[in-house]
């Protein structure tokens, strides 16, 4: 310890004097005599005061691409210039379509410091204070642009009631009083392109609206968005197919939208992100805000409205972030079948040898529990496309029920539920913050959106080869279907056609009895033209490719809801490695009664009596009985497709209609 003459040496080696008041002086400053002879390693203090230490803190994002190397329009451009044209695009985005003032935009969060406000009109329009400005027209509304997923769960911690972060790092969130989708508020412009296009009238998910109402719609959004103090803007990309891509804008409100989408769509590169330009497609996100009434069309205070005109939606009164993805998955329902390329509602996975599965079925079905598979390659969860070439997830993400979800039985979901992972709607203890899988507090429906990489054997791009099987699941909670059957063409085409499942209504008191539901093409709340398009498209490319069909129930099985129960997870995971192996191609085969299913007398790892349905149930009657019920509910259903050719082959749709249940 050194003494300096005049006061003490603390053991740290901070120089001490006596002052006024007689305790020592601290000084941070090293003096010249002790400077020689201590152990002190403190660095010497580079700031003069807090602001400068905060700002040593942070360090600007390195500039994302190297400015010499690049090519195209933002070669030669300054960051600014670049930040100025993104801000004018988004202005243009934001404009009101009935004033004439465009909205002033400002990049970055209002809570920091501004560094210079870049201001910014649309294009058209030039700020100038006339006597008709409104106050709208001379506040700035801050744009927080593409942030990332750090900077996100800031946002929405500080300012979204409801946000926390869990024992694993996920954002737990709250959607709002809706939990789920509103197909019945899905509204679809009927102009003079797409009354001849899309399919209208009984059974079609379109509900019309005409374009006036829209614009009306419109301008409630982009007025309530202006009229805040900043909006989240997302720059992001559809299909990992990269001739088909679609650049996709989404503007909205909350930290949580922005992240979901952020999860849930294609992350551009910082480069591609420089290179965005104008979106195909732009999503209006106004759900904490309420549709009129009064306004013509309007039923409900939740509006979900499709332009393919204008490449616009917008959403009013319903915060559930489902309803942008699911909405941008309508549109690619619309744009692909265009381009001869079929869209999907499926999983997909590949296997070791390139053979790849594809994974339909309703919402809670398997999808995404099935392609989530430790031994294969996992394509996307959810939507993909089916071109010419193969297949590319239309996504960037997944989107998992978390309903009773177990570490044991999916444990890469479990894994993937780490930081940047939204947890939609889930309950959690208050003080460890670990979340309570079983709990249906706030809805059956918790889910969990995460970046498709965050399954580790996520294959990256996001494409494939032809379909080498697809499996069609349904969960039957009448418990009568086989757990697998081998399906040929029509069969195959019959049940994509019907798109059965029947679930149990958990949350209502008292219901017992499975309901039902039949959606055609697996997703008839997401397509646009008429489902034998899409069946016609299915079976062309199914048999150009070879690729076989099945049917997996993963519902009940010894009996319906109630008496019966869930097909064990695990026996299902069996059938589909028996799928994908070609082993269940060349088993022995019997054929059912009522639906003329095959099914194999034997899977590894199964046990045989549970193949055949009828040997699950002990009330044999009560099994034929339910049977023939769930026959005829298929038969009433297809009904409406007795007219319907499907493709330009007579006779596949004659096979087509024959490959239904029989009695
Ligand atoms: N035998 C089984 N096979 C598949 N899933 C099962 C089985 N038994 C229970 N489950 C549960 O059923 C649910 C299937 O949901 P999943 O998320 O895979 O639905 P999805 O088809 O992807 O629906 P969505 O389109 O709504 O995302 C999961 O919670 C899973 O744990
Ligand atoms: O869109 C949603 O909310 C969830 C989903 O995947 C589906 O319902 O098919
Ligand atoms: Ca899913
Ligand atoms: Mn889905």
């Amino acid at each position: 310890m050194a003494s300096n003459g005049n006061g003490n040496v603390t053991p740290k080696g901070n120089a001490v004097s006596a002052g006024r008041n007689g305790l020592p002086k601290i000084t941070t400053q090293k003096s010249r005599q002790n400077a020689v002879c201590h152990d002190d390693i403190s660095a010497p203090v580079k700031v003069q005061n807090i602001d400068e230490l905060h700002s040593l803190q942070r360090k600007k994002s390195a500039p994302t691409t190297p400015l010499d190397g690049v090519q195209g329009a933002f070669a030669n451009m300054s960051e600014e210039d670049r930040h100025r044209q993104q801000l004018q695009s988004i202005s243009a985005s934001l404009a009101s379509l009935t004033r004439e003032t465009g909205p002033k935009l400002v990049r970055g969060d209002p809570a920091r410091r501004p560094e210079t406000p870049r201001v910014s009109h649309a294009p058209e329009h030039h700020f100038a204070p006339t006597f008709t400005a409104s106050d709208s027209s001379l506040k700035f509304t801050h744009v927080l642009y593409n942030l990332s997923p750090a900077e996100l769960y800031e946002q929405a911690i500080q300012y979204e009631k409801g946000s926390f972060i869990t024992s694993s790092g996920a954002l737990a969130t709250l959607s709002g009083a809706k939990t789920g989708r509103s197909p019945k508020d899905k509204r679809v412009v009927r102009d003079d392109v797409t009354e001849d296009e899309l399919w209208w009238g009984k059974g079609s998910p379109n509900i019309e609206m005409d374009e006036q109402t829209f614009l009306v719609n419109r301008e409630r959004a982009v007025d309530y968005l202006n009229s805040l103090e900043k909006v989240f803007v997302n720059d992001q990309f559809l299909n990992w197919d990269p001739e088909n891509r679609i650049k996709v804008r989404i503007v909205s409100a909350r930290a949580y939208h922005s992240l979901f989408m952020h999860n849930m769509c294609i992350r551009p590169t910082a480069e591609e992100l420089e290179n965005f330009g104008t979106p195909d497609f732009t999503i209006y996100n106004a759900g904490q805000f309420p549709c009129n009434r009064y306004t013509h069309y309007m039923t409900s205070s939740t509006s979900i409205d499709l332009n393919l005109g204008r490449r616009e939606m917008v959403i009013l009164g319903t915060q559930y972030a489902g309803e942008m993805k699911k909405g941008l998955f309508g549109v690619m329902h619309y744009l692909m079948p265009k381009r001869q390329i079929l869209s999907l509602h499926s999983g997909c996975n590949m296997g070791k040898d390139g053979d790849v599965a594809l994974f339909f079925g309703l919402s809670g079905t398997g999808k995404t529990t099935l392609s989530t598979d430790h031994n294969r390659y996992l394509i996307g969860d959810d939507e993909h496309c089916w071109s010419d070439k193969g297949v590319s997830n239309i996504e960037g993400g997944c989107y998992a029920k978390c309903i009773d979800l177990s570490r044991e039985k999916e444990p890469d979901i479990w894994n993937a539920i780490k930081f940047g992972t939204v947890l939609e709607n889930v309950v959690f203890d208050e003080h460890t913050r670990e979340v309570d899988y079983l709990d249906k507090s706030v809805t059956e429906n918790t889910r969990a959106a995460y970046p498709i990489e965050y399954i580790p054997n996520a294959k990256i791009p996001c494409v494939g080869p032809h379909p080498k099987n697809v499996i069609l699941l349904a969960c039957d909670a009448f418990g009568v279907l086989p757990p697998v059957s081998k399906l040929n063409l029509a069969q195959t085409m019959y049940h994509f056609i019907s798109g059965y499942t029947a679930l149990v209504a958990g949350t209502e008191e008292g219901v017992k009895e499975p309901r039902a539901t039949f959606s055609a093409c697996f997703g008839a709340a997401f397509i646009m033209l008429h489902p034998t398009k899409y069946a016609a498209m299915l079976a062309t490319k199914m048999e150009k490719h070879g690729a076989t069909g099945w049917l997996v129930n993963t519902g009940w099985s010894g009996g319906s809801y109630g008496s019966g129960s869930r097909m064990k997870l695990a026996y299902t995971r069996k059938i589909i490695d028996a799928i994908h192996s070609g082993q269940l191609l060349n088993a022995n085969y019997k054929k059912t009664e009522v639906f003329g299913l095959e099914i194999p007398t034997e899977v590894e790892g199964v046990p045989s009596e549970i193949l055949d349905p009828v040997n699950t149930w002990s009330d044999k009657n009560a099994y034929k009985e339910t049977l023939l019920k769930l026959g005829g509910l298929f038969k009433s259903n297809f009904e409406v497709f007795l007219d319907h050719k499907i493709g330009k082959d007579g006779k596949l749709t004659e096979e087509i209609l024959a490959a239904g249940p029989n009695f």
